[in-house]
């Protein structure tokens, strides 16, 4: 036998396995690394969070990625050097972040790299006939895999899409396995670049269980910023939306796509939710002269409107907890709103043992976890969740 079969079969049988995860999301802004101590699978999966580290990305580096990311004409050579390029920095980065915990290497049993997404076409979104839903993450694994000398699982998303889903959200899955409650109905709410959430009413009833994209959670804002505000990233705690005010009719214009009226299941991505899309929003509305903290205030207003409408219409006369994680949750106006419309005291993953920062990545390796070691779970007939596992194997 292939040795590196032989060890993949020793780590599938062993009590624990040590796994890193790796999320960047669409934000572009870092790589999240949670490096996490598994055991069981399925409803058994237990995990502990080791290690936790965010490496925010270089301006260079986010300028290198915007330039290949969610437009449909790039550099088929610039995606092409990326591929490698991110694989490879992911490496270096693992490598870091091990060095700096005084972990060694060869205690990491797996790497599970979700990659970098450049661009998310549900069929929703290309409206190509006879074309499937499809997505494109970057990064590849075997560059991981031999860098490190560590077993790599990556581009997750395929498989989800080859088995009828479209290839997002994913996190349903680990959702489902660690945070379903017998006694309490729960809505995951992660707000990155994208906002979504998964619903676990109490039972763990498969089949009504769900998670869905709802539209965008930081992304505008921070396009926004990036545009008009030279040199920041993002509007650091609300500070510019907050001195700004919501324009209803802008708002309005904003909510009025029809992607809001799609059922459930649906993802979406900056491919949609962009410049070009606010400008289109402003033009409708005659609102092209309002003042930057207004426009600030409206897409904060927006975000905030766009969750609770998704939230309210998949969930009426239940009760029920909304946890939050991802790097919307850090903004205080953002949260304000959504804490009134909800009629909710939020809470977010810590209190269910997980940093919410580091949830996704959490999540993706628990998917490499049950890729290697689990598989048996019923995710019951929703559409979305495909009872696969997920993952593609690079061997050292
Ligand atoms: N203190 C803060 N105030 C306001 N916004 C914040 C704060 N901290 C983080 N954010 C927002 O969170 C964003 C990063 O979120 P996160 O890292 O969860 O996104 P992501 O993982 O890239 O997205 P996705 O889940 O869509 O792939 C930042 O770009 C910023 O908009
Ligand atoms: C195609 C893609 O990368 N989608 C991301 C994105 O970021 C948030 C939202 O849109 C979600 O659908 C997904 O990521 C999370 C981790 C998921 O799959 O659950």
């Amino acid at each position: 036998m292939n040795n590196q079969i032989s060890k993949l079969a020793d780590i599938s049988g062993a009590a624990k396995r040590v796994i890193a995860g790796l999320m960047s999301g669409t934000s572009l802004d870092g790589l999240d690394i949670a490096l996490c101590e598994f055991s069981g699978s399925g409803f058994g999966t237990r995990v502990k969070l080791l290690h936790f580290i965010t490496f925010p990305y270089k301006e260079a580096y986010k300028e290198q990625l915007k330039s290949i990311s969610f437009k449909k004409e790039v550099s088929l050579q610039e995606v092409t050097l990326l591929n490698a390029v991110i694989g490879t920095y992911s490496a270096e980065l693992i490598l870091e972040a091990l060095k700096k915990w005084d972990f060694p290497v060869d205690a990491v049993d797996l790497i599970a790299s979700h990659g970098q997404t450049i661009f998310h076409a549900p069929f929703s979104f290309h409206q190509k006939i006879s074309y499937p839903d499809a997505t494109l993450q970057i990064g590849d694994g075997d560059h991981i895999a031999v860098k490190t000398g560590i077993i790599t699982l990556s581009d997750f998303r395929q498989k989800h899409i080859a088995a009828g889903g479209e290839g997002a959200p994913l996190a349903v899955y680990g959702d489902y396995l660690l945070f379903s409650s017998l006694d309490e109905n729960r809505i995951l709410l992660n707000i990155g670049g994208i906002s979504n959430f998964t619903y676990l009413p109490a039972g763990r009833h498969a089949d009504l269980v769900f998670s869905t994209d709802v539209g965008p959670g930081n992304t505008m804002m921070d396009q926004f910023i990036q545009l008009h505000y030279p040199g920041k990233y993002y509007d650091e705690d609300a500070a510019i939306a907050k001195t700004g005010k919501a324009n209803e009719a802008l708002v309005t214009a904003l909510m009025a796509n029809e992607f809001f009226d799609d059922p459930f299941p649906r993802t979406t991505g900056p491919e949609l939710f962009n410049m070009a899309y606010l400008r289109a929003a402003q033009k409708a509305s005659s609102q092209q002269a309002l003042p930057p903290e207004d426009v600030l205030a409206s897409l904060c207003e927006f975000t905030a409107r766009s969750i609770i409408g998704a939230i309210r219409n998949s969930i009426q006369d239940q009760s029920f907890e909304v946890y939050l994680s991802g790097g919307g949750m850090h903004n205080p106006l953002l949260a304000e709103k959504l804490a009134g419309g909800l009629g909710l005291k939020l809470k977010d993953t810590a209190d269910l043992g997980i940093d919410p920062d580091a949830k996704e990545a959490v999540l993706f390796a628990l998917l490499a976890n049950e890729c290697v070691a689990g598989g048996d779970t019923d995710y019951g007939s929703r559409q979305g969740i495909p009872s696969v596992t997920m993952g593609k194997i690079s061997l050292p």
